[in-house]
């Protein structure tokens, strides 16, 4: 097809190609192109540039020129996006084929100004990281005013926007500037290093001194330790899992953490803002932590001088409007001399300087783009100067690295990531060595493991790495006899019990009543708990606390810290040792108070139908004082509720009905009790609610939102079958879809205690979850009820398969295994040879994009063999190549029910492709072979298509990219049309 009408017949797609992400990079960067090829002509571009006009329409303006410039204009437009445009965004496009004209083939010498348009996307890339050396140049020369170099430096600008800016600059003041540029261009590439080698000022490097020492200090020793032994981060830090989160098309590999500023996951190259999502107590807070301190030590990130931290719970604490200044001297660390000259190196030296902002969930109102501030010395909100921020408005070029749940991540703020780092927590083996590291001694660590491998379903809580903590801190409660934990709601029990017995005057142990000897405390504490939780207040001032009537000995139990660097030092502050005890706390309190009401429960399982807080009224009634709460997108409040609502279920569990009677009279407990049931049944009455009626021919399904795992989380703390059993009675549907829900180890636990309540068989489709090998055990049980389970990308092993397929072999529902992009190795085939060998009424099986070779396609074979009723097989991304091609075929030749078989891209010849002809003449019903992505060659082609001949059932061959010439595909396409290119 003709250029010009694939521009024509695509014109929408390149206009969102063009606009995406709201960046005019990559338009511009297209026009560089142009200009240097001579298409656009100067007035043309500048037509195209008019300040102030819309992304879309300049794309537009551009489309409609290049059409009216005719076919080969198109072409040039098309090679130029074809070179723009990252693959994924290629491939979705059909872009031709056209050549761009030969670089560097102008006879003789030309001038300067026409050598800026012939060059611009060179120039733009070596000028990005010189400007304020060129801009000097030229100011030098008198060419460029001071006016003009603000103009180019403008802070909204990135640096390749600048660069443009002052190229453009540059050919509007004619051939002399052009000619001094073009100079000191040479003369900087001849000396690469020339303009980075800056001296820095020795204001700055004093400075930087300061700032290092005093992140030294801060981040020598983890909060949660705080006032319990001497463990310093050094002694106790564990690599957790960081992935790139999914959407930048790249495979998921495991970063490490200097990874996370690296390039890596990158989505949108012109945005300055990384952005780390996880779980509560999955390590964000600690991550950063580390960050800073391998920053201080000069161990990591040194091309950055200045690193500033922010923790956003503190910084959500001033209400005062500050600047970009005050933020930096005042907040984070104040420079004992030469403000003026620090402040003004930042300002020029983006890219030198490094802001971390850890929790931007904790701040009342949700990320918000709507308010601008350009100037850093103009005062704002904090929030409003935190966004501006994040989104490049402010200090563009500056890197930025915040912490978030995901909750909070919404798609307002997507749109300014640069990438989206994913924080999973601790591996198994991080888990070991967390233990091993905080227990000094080996044989109680070894004691700690060992009680953890005997209970699965602690051992997947640990995984969050603030639930190990605890759980390494209690080994004294975990090892001492008694029931060992099930339940969130357990282990928080038992740091509860621990922190009473640390402060307990006799070192004999806790008495049997110690919640009744400790409910004065156990309330004033949950007080001051939901009150917080209820206006996003996670740090309390001492004069607060008296208000509350918080004594000095509940202080003392240990639960509150000292909260670090906070902005007055002259009053002592102090928060929770971990939010999600505050939540714990926020939730003893619900349940142990008589005036607390069924309002107040729902306000809890109901949200979103929150009146004017509820809660707040109940909690703080006259104390409340500072930061009452607020309206808006609050998100993370919520999530905080929900775990506090998680917590409330499970203090109602019957199993710690005992220990609460101490404090509270039975009546209250049942009421509260009775509440809670019935606003769980609501809740899953409403996701049911929700599901839409099949369309004909497909099967009934539900896709669960986050809000269903929660609830289900909530089930499960209750430990009460017949609270699951009523929860799923009204469910009726034949595939449940849960995925991107942030399942792991933990949620696979309470799934399947669930869900193998269900009255009827059902698809359970896992994708794109963090399930592991761990979780596939925990989701053993619900899997009798299962007629398919898909769990596409989860990072499962040979280990967790082993697991599934032990448990699969004896389970008569289950027909369809899905598990597409985990990290199988032949080491599990055998496996799934035994299962189709005994389950003869086996329908699918899906193992693509693993790391399969010929030895695991042969011992799969001998499965093959002896199955009667595969109807799928899907081997797509491995590497069996042609013998493992040979072994498929020939063990599938006499198979009666195999309808759908693919081998895209497993390195297949032709003698795997003779092989598989043998199948498709020997097969009665087999109806596509997918061989996309091999190295068939016209010969082997020749097999396929004799074959054909003698087969009627085929519908159809894919073999687009193999070895084939153009002119070899028309023909085999004219000779049999199942064919497929
Ligand atoms: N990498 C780690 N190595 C050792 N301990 C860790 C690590 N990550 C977390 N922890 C332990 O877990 C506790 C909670 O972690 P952290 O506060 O970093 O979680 P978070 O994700 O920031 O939680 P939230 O979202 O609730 O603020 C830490 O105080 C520490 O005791």
């Amino acid at each position: 097809m003709g250029a010009l009408r694939l521009v024509q017949g695509q014109r929408e797609e390149l206009l969102q190609a063009l606009c995406l992400g709201g960046s005019v990079e990559g338009l511009e960067s297209v026009m560089d192109l142009l200009l240097a090829w001579g298409l656009l002509a100067w007035e043309d571009y500048q037509g195209l540039s008019v300040p102030g006009q819309a992304l879309s329409s300049r794309v537009r303006g551009l489309l409609d020129l290049v059409c009216i410039k005719g076919e080969s204009a198109c072409g040039l437009l098309l090679a130029a996006c074809s070179r723009v445009f990252p693959e994924a965004r290629r491939a979705a496009l059909s872009l031709g084929g056209c050549e761009p004209p030969q670089e560097g083939g102008e006879a003789g010498p030309m001038p300067a100004a026409q050598a800026l348009r012939s060059r611009r996307p060179l120039l733009v890339r070596s000028l990005r990281r010189g400007i304020s050396a060129a801009l000097r140049a030229l100011l030098q020369s008198g060419d460029f005013t001071t006016c003009d170099c603000e103009e180019v430096q403008l802070l909204l600008y990135t640096p390749s926007q600048q660069a443009r800016r002052l190229l453009d600059l540059v050919q509007s003041k004619g051939e002399s500037a052009a000619t001094i540029l073009l100079q000191h261009i040479q003369k900087s590439e001849g000396s690469p290093s020339a303009p980075e080698k800056e001296e820095h000022p020795a204001e700055c490097l004093l400075y930087q001194k300061k700032l290092k020492s005093s992140l030294s200090a801060q981040s020598h020793f983890l909060s949660t330790y705080g006032g319990m032994g001497n463990l310093s981060l050094d002694d106790i830090y564990t690599e957790a899992l960081l992935e790139v989160a999914q959407g930048s098309g790249e495979a998921q590999q495991p970063l490490g953490l200097e990874d996370i500023l690296g390039q890596a996951g990158t989505l949108n190259e012109e945005a300055d803002t990384v952005l780390v999502s996880g779980e509560a107590g999955c390590g964000k807070s600690t991550m950063l932590q580390r960050l800073l301190q391998l920053w201080a030590r000069g161990a990591a990130l040194q091309d950055y001088l200045f690193l500033f931290s922010f923790n956003c719970r503190q910084l959500s604490a001033e209400e005062r409007e500050v600047s970009l200044r005050d933020l930096l001297f005042t907040q984070c660390c104040w420079p004992d001399r030469g403000q003026d000259t620090i402040f003004q190196y930042i300002l020029d030296h983006p890219h030198k300087v490094l802001f971390t902002f850890d929790g931007v969930d904790e701040f009342r109102l949700g990320f918000s783009d709507v308010h601008r501030v350009c100037c850093p010395t103009q005062c704002a909100p904090v929030p409003m100067l935190l966004f501006n921020l994040l989104q490049g408005s402010l200090m563009k070029g500056m890197r930025k690295v915040a912490t978030s749940r995901p909750v909070a991540v919404t798609p307002a703020l997507k749109k300014y990531l640069r990438k989206e780092v994913l924080l999973k927590g601790f591996s198994t083996e991080g888990i070991d060595c967390f233990i091993r590291k905080h227990h000094g001694n080996p044989s109680v660590a070894n004691h700690v493991l060992e009680a953890l491998q005997s209970n699965t379903a602690l051992f997947c809580l640990c995984h969050i790495p603030v639930f190990c903590w605890i759980v390494s801190q209690c080994s004294g409660e975990l090892l001492g006899g008694g029931r060992s934990p099930q339940t969130t709601t357990d282990i928080y029990l038992m740091v509860l019990q621990h922190f009473f017995q640390r402060c307990s005057s006799s070192r004999a142990r806790l008495g049997s009543d110690w919640v009744q000897e400790r409910v004065g405390t156990v309330m004033r504490l949950g007080r001051v708990a939901m009150g917080g939780l209820r206006s996003s207040c996670f740090v309390f001032s001492g004069a607060e606390l008296q208000r509350y009537g918080v004594t000095e000995e509940d202080i003392c139990t240990g639960f509150l810290i000292h909260t670090k660097d906070h902005s007055s030092p002259e009053s002592r502050h102090y928060e929770f040792r971990h939010v999600t005890m505050q939540c714990f706390f926020a939730a003893l309190f619900i349940v142990l108070n008589n005036d607390i009401g069924s309002s107040t429960i729902q306000s809890l399982f109901y949200p979103q139908h929150q009146q004017e807080s509820v809660l707040a009224k109940v909690c703080f009634g006259p104390c409340l004082s500072a930061g009452s709460p607020k309206r808006g997108a609050q998100e993370a409040e919520r999530l905080n509720l929900e775990i506090t609502a998680t917590f409330v279920c499970g203090l109602l569990s019957q199993r710690h009905r005992k220990l609460l009677l101490q404090a509270c009279p039975a009546p209250t407990l049942d009421r509260k009790c009775r509440q809670v049931v019935r606003a769980l049944s609501k809740g899953m009455q409403r996701h049911f609610k929700s599901i839409p009626q099949p369309i004909q021919g497909e099967k009934k399904s539900m896709h669960a939102m986050p809000e269903f795992v929660w609830l289900i989380k909530c089930i499960y703390e209750m430990q009460d079958v017949a609270v699951a059993k009523d929860a799923l009675a009204r469910l009726e549907v034949e595939h449940l879809k849960l995925t991107y829900c942030n399942i792991g180890p933990v949620e696979c636990t309470a799934l399947a205690y669930v869900l193998q309540h269900l009255r009827t068989s059902v698809g359970l489709q896992l994708d794109n979850n963090s399930v592991a090998d761990v979780g596939v055990e925990q989701l053993l049980p619900c899997l009798e009820i299962c007629h398919s389970i898909y769990l596409r990308h989860n990072n499962i092993s040979d280990e967790g398969i082993r697991k599934l397929i032990d448990k699969a072999i004896q389970c008569e529902n289950l027909q369809k295994i899905g598990l597409f992009n985990n990290k199988l190795t032949d080491a599990c085939t055998k496996y799934f040879a035994e299962l189709l060998k005994r389950k003869q009424h086996f329908l699918s099986l899906r193992l693509g994009n693993n790391y399969l070779t010929a030895e695991g396609a042969e011992q799969l074979a001998e499965g093959l063999r002896s199955n009667r009723s595969l109807q799928f097989l899907g081997l797509w991304g491995n590497k069996v190549r042609d013998r493992g091609a040979v072994a498929l075929a020939q063990a599938l030749q006499d198979s009666p029910s195999l309808v759908w078989l693919s081998l895209v891209d497993n390195g297949i010849g032709n003698a795997g492709a003779c092989a598989l002809a043998e199948l498709i003449r020997s097969s009665k019903t087999l109806e596509d072979l997918w061989l996309t992505k091999n190295c068939i060659t016209r010969e082997g082609v020749e097999y396929l298509l004799r074959a054909l001949e003698e087969n009627t059932t085929v519908k159809s061959v894919w073999l687009r990219g193999n070895e084939l010439s153009p002119e070899e595909v028309e023909e085999v396409i004219q000779r049999d049309s199942r064919v497929v290119f």
